[in-house]
């Protein structure tokens, strides 16, 4: 524990940590899904109000990644690639982090209310609660299924933009929040392939860890072929046309690849470009991919 987590000395943090709390790396692709959501959505919606949708998804998502940090502090500090962040460095103290989530979920969800509507509000709050009391609190120091079930929190934006617009849930954005439900295994137990041995330290049973690297591939594989059917279903189901369709095949088929490299291999490979790292760079450039293809097929549909 670091001084700044077992005190409460108020330590004046620079700006630079309140931002790092909000993990803004990770939350670009959470945006951007978000956004894909919107602008797929049929129905208009005015610039300003879609901004501010945008807006409040990003500071949502913040807002449950500081929260994250709060909990986690203890955690953060025992892995090498965590170790850094702004609690466990000492940086900032574990009450500002806590007020600067509260406040900022709170006025993320209020401020999509009444710029959108409440559905799209709830729906905004319910995934962050998610994220930080199922995923966070509740599943991550317990199972090794923590993020199958946990990472659903991550799933919500494109069904929360897709709200905001037209103020309910269909079928595509069901379809959409499947696609990143069932995706999540794949990205993630892939980088834990190659960083399990930060994992172990801090005593967190993430799937390689706990049942060792065999399954963690097989599991790998498995999730996969389910994905595939998740991003098919919009095509099959008629909800999106052949742009969509052949992005979607062609960018799976390449995912199904690069798995069925990891499942294959027996012990990872700790080179640059490994099976496992190359797994979980291209899920990042997918789902971009895939989400793109959404907003383009259903704007030249229309
Ligand atoms: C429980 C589910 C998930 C877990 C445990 C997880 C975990 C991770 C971890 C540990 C990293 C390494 C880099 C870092 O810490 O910054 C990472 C990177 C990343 N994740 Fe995930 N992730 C999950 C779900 C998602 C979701 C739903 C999205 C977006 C739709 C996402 C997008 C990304 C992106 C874009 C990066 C790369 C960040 C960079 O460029 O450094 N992840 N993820
Ligand atoms: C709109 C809204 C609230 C969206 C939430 C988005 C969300 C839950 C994304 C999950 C991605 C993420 C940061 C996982 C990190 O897991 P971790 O916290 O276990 O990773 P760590 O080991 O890096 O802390």
């Amino acid at each position: 524990m670091t001084t700044a987590t077992m005190t409460s000395t108020p330590i004046t943090a620079h700006w630079r940590d309140f931002l790092a709390l909000t993990k803004p790396r990770v939350m670009t692709l959470v945006v951007f899904t978000g956004l894909c959501g919107l602008l797929a959505a049929p129905g208009s919606i005015h610039p300003v109000l879609a901004f501010t949708a945008i807006l409040c998804i990003a500071l949502g998502a913040g807002a449950a990644a500081s929260l994250n940090q709060w909990y986690e502090a203890d955690i953060d500090a025992k892995m090498k690639r965590t170790a850094n962040r702004p609690l466990p460095a000492g940086r900032m103290d574990r009450q500002s982090a806590l007020h600067f989530g509260v406040g900022l979920s709170f006025f993320s969800v209020i401020l999509m209310g009444m710029a959108t509507n409440w559905l799209a509000a709830a729906v905004l709050a319910v995934s962050i609660l998610f994220y930080v009391f199922v995923y966070t609190i509740w599943l991550k120091p317990r199972t090794a299924q923590n993020i199958v079930i946990g990472g659903a929190a991550g799933a919500f934006p494109p069904v929360i933009g897709w709200a905001a617009v037209t103020g309910d849930i269909t079928a595509l954005p069901i379809a959409l929040f499947m696609l990143i439900f069932f995706w999540t295994p794949p990205h993630f137990w892939a980088l834990a392939l190659f960083v399990k041995t930060d994992y172990a330290a801090a005593g967190i049973p993430m799937l390689p860890v706990v049942s060792g690297e065999v399954v963690t591939r097989r599991q790998i594989w498995f999730y996969t072929a389910i994905m595939a059917v998740a991003a098919m279903a919009p095509v099959l189901l008629r909800l999106t046309g052949p742009i969509y369709g052949t992005v979607a095949f062609l960018g799976t088929a390449l995912f199904a690849v690069f798995a069925f490299q990891v499942y294959r291999r027996r012990e990872s490979d700790q080179t640059r470009m490994g099976p496992e790292r190359r797994l979980f760079k291209y899920s990042i450039l997918y789902l971009f991919l895939l989400f793109g293809a959404v907003v383009v097929d259903r704007w030249v549909m229309a």
